[in-house]
């Protein structure tokens, strides 16, 4: 088995969609990147990345390629589930945590988990997406920005992986 850790941080601008798994949530403002910039997804595919000691997303998809230029963060995450299955493993579980002070997200969160488990093709109930403010501190508390952390573990499928 292999475990990784994915962290991620994206600024909150106005004339943006806000894409967090996969799902456009209604909100004011986006998040900037050079993709849609899904803080969420990129959070988890570098934990996948990081297991695999592959790099990271930015490796990956550099942000100069102008073939990423608002690019899909799920077609992303289905390039990495490429490479998972290729090395030899499958997604065992994924918990991860959006920080943002706005807006509510808990509605959105099933439908997020669905995505996710969708790419992995796993059940939803392996598939952990938490949302929690930051208590007005900080650049989340100040609606700067939004952070997104995730662990994942990878279950090797065949005596190819590592
Ligand atoms: N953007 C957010 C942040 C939080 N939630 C939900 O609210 C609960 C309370 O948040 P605290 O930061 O006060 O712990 C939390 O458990 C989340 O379920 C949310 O939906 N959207
Ligand atoms: C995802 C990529 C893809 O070009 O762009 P961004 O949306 O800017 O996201 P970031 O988390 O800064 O890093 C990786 C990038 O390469």
């Amino acid at each position: 088995m292999r475990i990784g850790i994915g962290y991620d941080v994206h600024q909150l601008v106005e004339g943006r969609k806000l894409i967090l798994g996969g799902v456009e949530v209604p909100y004011e403002r986006g998040l900037l990147g050079h993709s849609d910039a899904d803080v969420l997804i990129h959070a988890i595919e570098d934990a996948i990345l990081g297991a695999l000691a592959l790099g990271d997303i930015g490796k990956l998809f550099p942000d100069t390629d102008p073939a990423y230029k608002d690019a899909s963060s799920m077609g992303m995450f289905k390039k990495v589930m490429a490479i998972v299955k290729d090395e030899g493993y499958a997604v065992g579980n994924i918990d991860a945590t959006v920080i943002a002070q706005k807006p509510k997200l808990a509605p959105y969160i099933p439908a997020m988990r669905e995505n996710i488990a969708a790419v992995c093709e796993k059940d939803v109930s392996a598939i952990s997406v938490k949302a929690t403010t930051s208590e007005k501190m900080g650049y989340e508390g100040r609606g700067e920005g939004m952070t997104a952390m995730a662990v994942v573990l990878l279950e090797p499928t065949e005596k190819k992986g590592r």
